[in-house]
């Protein structure tokens, strides 16, 4: 049997925050993962545990303290290269979809301009746009609407379309249908899922929410405190988990049965 080569592969990744009055704050420490061609890995845990800061060492967002990350078997620089170039080269590796697409799409760029100019920019033909927006179920009308005119599930799509529009090997989605309804959130899951299938694209999937997770991902990470206290297939993980951190984070999950108080008592129950 031969294994995949890894697409992604983090090593050893450390990132320290400066505290306003003195000392600092470790937000994430010897994180390490890879992630297969097409691969899906999600990294769960609850606020603060990390999440957000190790998928924005990833996309170069922030610069790790120590660590590397490497794509394809090649170093991805800590600073973003000199040159347009280069930059768009860097950019077309990872692309990140954030939780609130209102603040990262153009107010003023209808659904199919900022398409066709996020093609543009990266010398991809824009006559692609309508299909783009076709793929994650954005039609005509939806085409020409600006962002405040669109929901919030539709503007999450365009999101990742406007992702996808860079063609990149990996998507890094922060808690992207964490601000959804429930039904949304299945219909982007389900979306997410069939991008994957279609394109080959490798996802990076940061969610608090496990129920969301388990949908999406082969392979997840838990994190606690800035450091994984947990690996493995999502199943796995999540049927049989090992760490009671993770334990506690499944008895979190209101539902059929589901008692607060046991909640509680596990969390008092883990130092
Ligand atoms: N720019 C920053 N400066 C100082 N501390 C930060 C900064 N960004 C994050 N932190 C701290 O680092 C820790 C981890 O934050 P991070 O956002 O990575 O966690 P998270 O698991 O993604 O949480 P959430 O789901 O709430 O976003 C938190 O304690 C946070 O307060």
């Amino acid at each position: 049997m031969t294994t995949q080569p890894p697409l992604l592969e983090a090593t050893d990744l450390r990132k320290t925050y400066p505290l306003p009055g003195g000392g600092s704050h470790t937000a994430a420490d010897a994180v390490t993962f890879t992630l297969t061609p097409g691969g899906a890995l999600g990294i769960v845990g609850e606020s603060g545990s990390g999440k957000t800061t190790v998928a924005r060492m990833l996309v170069g967002l922030v610069r790790p303290d120590h660590g590397t990350i490497n794509v394809d078997g090649t170093p991805r620089p800590a600073k973003p290269p000199r040159g347009k170039a280069p930059r768009l080269a860097r950019a077309r590796q990872i692309q990140m979809v954030f939780q609130d697409p209102y603040v990262s799409l153009d107010p003023r760029l209808t659904a199919e301009q900022c398409l066709r100019s996020a093609l543009r920019l990266h010398g991809r033909e824009e006559s692609t746009a309508p299909a783009l927006l076709d793929q994650v179920g954005l039609g005509a009308r939806e085409a020409t609407a600006r962002p405040r005119h669109l929901s919030g599930g539709q503007r999450q799509r365009l999101a990742i379309a406007r992702a996808l529009a860079v063609d990149p090997r990996v998507l890094v989605l922060d808690e992207a249908v964490a601000a959804l309804d429930v039904s949304i959130q299945a219909q982007i899951l389900r979306l997410l899922d069939e991008i994957r299938r279609d394109t080959g694209v490798a996802l990076v999937f940061v969610s608090h929410d496990l129920a969301v997770v388990q949908h999406v991902t082969d392979e997840v990470l838990v994190m606690r405190r800035g450091k994984v206290v947990e690996r493995g297939p999502t199943h796995r993980v999540l049927s049989e988990p090992t760490d009671p951190y993770t334990r506690l984070l499944l008895a979190s999950v209101p539902g059929r049965g589901w008692d607060p108080a046991d909640a509680v008592a596990a969390r008092a129950a883990l130092t």
